[in-house]
């Protein structure tokens, strides 16, 4: 157990269409654009950090990698080694990837699906302040940027690295219906695992669901409902695909619904997710995904 992580702290995504990306972000989400080294990336802003999500430009759609925010060096390096241990390979960064990243240590490696996990230390702040023109306040701070539900298919494995290597914890665990993802009947269950590594309740989840793209979703909270609401309005405005209705999760108690994103995966966006204390804390099984709500239009998946 190490415990090293302390939040999500940004995606890389790459992308065949950038400028709409940039109306999608801005307009839709209501994040704030910032600048950076790539000219041609789409920088996203949702607060002192000179960029939550960057957009840059590739031959397809999909998620280059998450990146996990530690202490700290010393953190950094226990981590790299810890890694190590578990005969995981750990690729450090250049100088090109820090100056890229803005940060001060990163060291990349993979879990056991192939999600491309990027560990950093010392962000650069931005002196501007993230101002959106919608009035738009995302919780981040100790809580990171929100979570992300990437695919895995060999529960035991993931279980294994994520909580295990990483030190994440297991918050809670539900049960999901093949037949509901497009996946075959089988006996064996089907687990979606969601893991925490601070106050956020899940920062990450682990579950079997296909996604071409890489990430199934990621979610970002703002600080008000009326937040949720302006951005069911942007969507409609703008006419983002929202793939579900407004909810209310069991787990986690975040009021939020899904808009699909230019990439193919899944934003969503939601208010009011629960912060839990690991020395209080017991992890259950949720048996319905939502206690009101979230009504997907897509006819089963997500
Ligand atoms: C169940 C749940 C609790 C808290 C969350 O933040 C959260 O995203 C979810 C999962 C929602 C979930 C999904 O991400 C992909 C498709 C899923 C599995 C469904 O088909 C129902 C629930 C959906
Ligand atoms: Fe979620």
């Amino acid at each position: 157990m190490s415990n090293l992580v302390r939040s999500l702290g940004y995606l890389r995504v790459e992308a065949t269409d950038l400028p709409a990306w940039r109306d999608f972000g801005v307009k839709v989400l209501g994040m704030t654009e910032g600048r950076g080294p790539d000219p041609h990336a789409v920088y996203l802003r949702m607060d002192e950090l000179p960029a939550r999500i960057v957009v840059v430009p590739g031959e397809r759609d999909r998620l280059a990698a998450s990146g996990w925010e530690l202490a700290g060096p010393a953190a950094l390096d226990r981590l790299a080694a810890v890694l190590d241990e578990a005969g995981i390979a750990v690729k450090p960064a250049g100088a090109d990837e820090l100056a890229d990243r803005r940060v001060s240590h990163l060291i990349s490696a993979d879990d056991p699906a192939g999600n491309r996990l990027e560990f950093f230390c010392g962000a650069a702040l931005d002196s501007r302040p993230s101002l959106s023109s919608y009035g738009t306040r995302f919780v981040t701070g100790g809580q990171g940027m929100g979570h992300v539900v990437l695919p895995a298919r060999d529960d035991a494995a993931s279980m294994r690295f994520w909580s295990e290597v990483l030190g994440f914890r297991l918050r809670d665990s539900m049960r999901l219906v093949p037949e509901h993802l497009g996946l075959p009947a089988s006996d064996e269950p089907l687990w979606m695992r969601f893991l925490g590594c601070g106050p956020r309740h899940h920062s990450v989840a682990l579950a079997p669901i296909p996604a071409p793209s890489g990430l199934v979703h990621l979610m970002i909270e703002t600080e008000t409902l009326d937040d949720v609401g302006r951005a069911i309005d942007r969507c409609a405005r703008n006419k983002a695909p929202m793939i579900s209705t407004l909810g209310r999760h069991a787990n986690d108690e975040m009021v939020s619904f899904y808009v699909r994103t230019p990439s193919g995966f899944d934003i969503e966006y939601g208010y009011g997710g629960l912060t839990v204390d690991d020395d209080t804390w017991v992890a259950r099984q949720t048996t319905a995904h939502s206690i009101w709500g979230h009504r997907f239009f897509s006819g089963g998946g997500h």
